[in-house]
């Protein structure tokens, strides 16, 4: 029994029944099971439906759909809510009211809308006033809206028939809602044998738009892809992801159904997507679009500044298990603890006085010495100056480091990452290891809001195997098996040395952890699926 089992998070679908069991609620059902959630359902229309059509909606009452909505609430209240196929104008004002009561009775429960308006046989499922009670009662309830470009254009009012287009759409419908916007790619192709999908997310300084970008995968089973999207990220977020984590790996779970999934038995048309657990494999997720990479030109997004401090393929170390790894203040713990034999260190400077230089200057030079992996955080360009091993930098400094100076002078680089999202951003670089962190709360920084945990910590370990990962944050003596378990080759640590006892004891203990022959070393820690 998987450790969801104890404890399923509640997750309600309001949304349609599609008779032919591929998408709407039969959909979200499969998906929130999948997923470890519980799946509960308020359905707004019995469609009369199969794999070649949809020869009837059939809307509910509003009192059906009310005593529904009432019951679940009055018993089973939800972690997060996914909205699917509202049929009228009538049940959008309906759950409208209901969500605005909810939310002002209840703490932030997370509202994903899939504006379910066309079918992707092309059968329209709405009636032609829902639009307008959409735009003016139900958006503004929404922290994710999930239209394909079709949806999009309906939403927007504007044509989306190219990324410039679909960009400008987005914000259009993102101007008046404070809603994110993930845009589904599977009616266009902005590279070809690629689908992409934009993810519009934060706002003003923070606002972000990112392409995640797939291999087409070329199956007829589709139906039902944009219900499990949104019913996965639903999902997802009751379980505690954040919103971008939750986008991609719900991304990555529809195209392992779009690959793995088996249905060409199922009707004479086309068959649903696979549901087919969670996605452990690196080739599900999408890949991260950089705005200083080449491919950046084709969705608009391309940044010359960028472009122009961009790398990729840094040098690997000499081994992807970097063993212990102390962060260090100063230079008398560098010297003290490659004393002790530890290979990797970083040096972590983060009130620099004038002599700045001086000290990277002589914890190069010991690490020369002691031939030793030593690491500068931040200080790129001193780190360069000095002829350091490598440089660690935060996902912040991607933006403004010279990764090209980095790579041309041959440092190894070091990427900080929290969350799937950032994991997979970071590995656009291909940088020498990925750091990931923060595993547990830690007194050293404010990580609040982003802290993995050793489950999270094994999902992203497996999707890597072989890479160089270091695992960060609250790591102490006693955690250090549970994290070790996870396949991660390193452990990086800041109190459990500096703040020991005895700094020699407690080396020699995380040592014996992660470098013990019982750590797996070619298999990551099985994770539940
Ligand atoms: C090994 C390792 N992982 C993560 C970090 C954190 O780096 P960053 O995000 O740049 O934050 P600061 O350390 O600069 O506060 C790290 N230093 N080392
Ligand atoms: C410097 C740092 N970076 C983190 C990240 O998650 O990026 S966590 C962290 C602090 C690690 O200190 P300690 O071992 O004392 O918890
Ligand atoms: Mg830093």
């Amino acid at each position: 029994m998987s450790g969801a089992e104890h404890h399923r998070p509640i997750v309600w679908t309001i949304a349609g029944s599609d008779s032919g069991g591929g998408a709407g609620i039969q959909a979200d059902l499969l998906t929130m099971h999948d997923l470890g959630v519980h799946g509960c359902s308020a359905i707004t229309a019995n469609t009369a439906q199969n794999t070649l059509g949809v020869p009837a909606i059939n809307a509910v009452s509003g009192e059906v759909l009310q005593s529904q909505l009432d019951a679940l609430l009055a018993d089973l209240k939800p972690a997060a809510i996914k909205i699917g196929l509202l049929a009228n104008a009538g049940q959008v004002r309906l759950v409208a009211d209901f969500l605005r009561k909810l939310k002002s009775a209840a703490e932030a429960i997370p509202v994903v809308y899939d504006p379910v308006a066309v079918a992707t046989s092309g059968a329209q499922l709405t009636e032609d006033s829902t639009g307008a009670a959409v735009l003016t009662e139900l958006l503004p309830l929404c922290d994710l809206i999930t239209p394909n470009s079709i949806e999009l254009e309906w939403l927007a009012g504007t044509d989306a028939d190219s990324a410039e287009a679909i960009l400008k759409a987005a914000h259009q419908v993102r101007g008046n809602h404070s809603a994110a916007l993930l845009v589904t790619g599977g009616h266009f192709e902005i590279e070809p044998g690629t689908t992409a999908d934009l993810l519009c997310a934060g706002s003003d300084e923070n606002a972000s738009n990112d392409w995640l970008i797939g291999k087409k995968i070329d199956t007829p089973n589709a139906h039902g892809t944009g219900c499990t999207l949104s019913s996965a990220i639903a999902s997802l977020l009751a379980l505690g992801y954040p919103l971008k984590d939750a986008c991609v790996v719900a991304n990555a779970y529809v195209r392992r159904g779009l690959r793995q999934g088996d249905s060409d038995h199922i009707g004479a048309g086309p068959g649903p997507v696979g549901h087919c657990g969670w996605p452990v494999e690196l080739q599900d997720f999408p890949e991260i679009l950089v705005a200083g990479s080449e491919r950046a030109e084709s969705f608009g997004v391309f940044d010359k500044t960028a472009a122009a401090n961009f790398a990729a393929e840094f040098a690997q170390p000499d081994s992807h298990r970097l063993g212990l790894y102390p962060v260090v203040e100063t230079v008398e713990w560098i010297e003290k603890l490659a004393q002790e034999g530890v290979r990797t260190l970083q040096l972590r400077i983060k009130h620099p006085g004038r002599d700045l230089k001086e000290q990277i200057e002589r914890a190069v030079a010991i690490g020369r010495r002691h031939d030793l992996r030593l690491f500068i955080n931040d200080h790129w360009q001193l780190a360069i100056d000095c002829g350091a091993y490598g440089v660690h930098l935060g996902q912040e400094d991607l933006q403004s480091a010279d990764l090209k100076a980095i790579q041309q002078a041959g440092l190894k680089l070091g990427i900080s990452t929290h969350g799937f999202f950032e994991l997979l951003y970071a590995y656009q670089f291909r940088p020498s290891y990925l750091a990931i962190g923060a595993i547990y709360a830690t007194s050293t920084k404010d990580m609040s809001g982003q802290l993995q945990g050793p489950e999270k910590l094994a999902r992203m370990a497996a999707l890597l195997p072989g890479y160089p990962l270091v695992a960060i944050g609250g790591i102490s003596l006693e955690r250090a098996p549970a994290v070790a378990a996870t396949g991660v080759g390193s452990i990086a640590v800041v109190t459990a040395i500096t703040r020991a006892p005895d700094y020699r004891t407690a080396v020699a203990q995380l040592r014996s952890v992660i470098d013990s022959p019982e750590t797996d070393r070619e298999k990551p820690s099985r994770v539940e699926s």
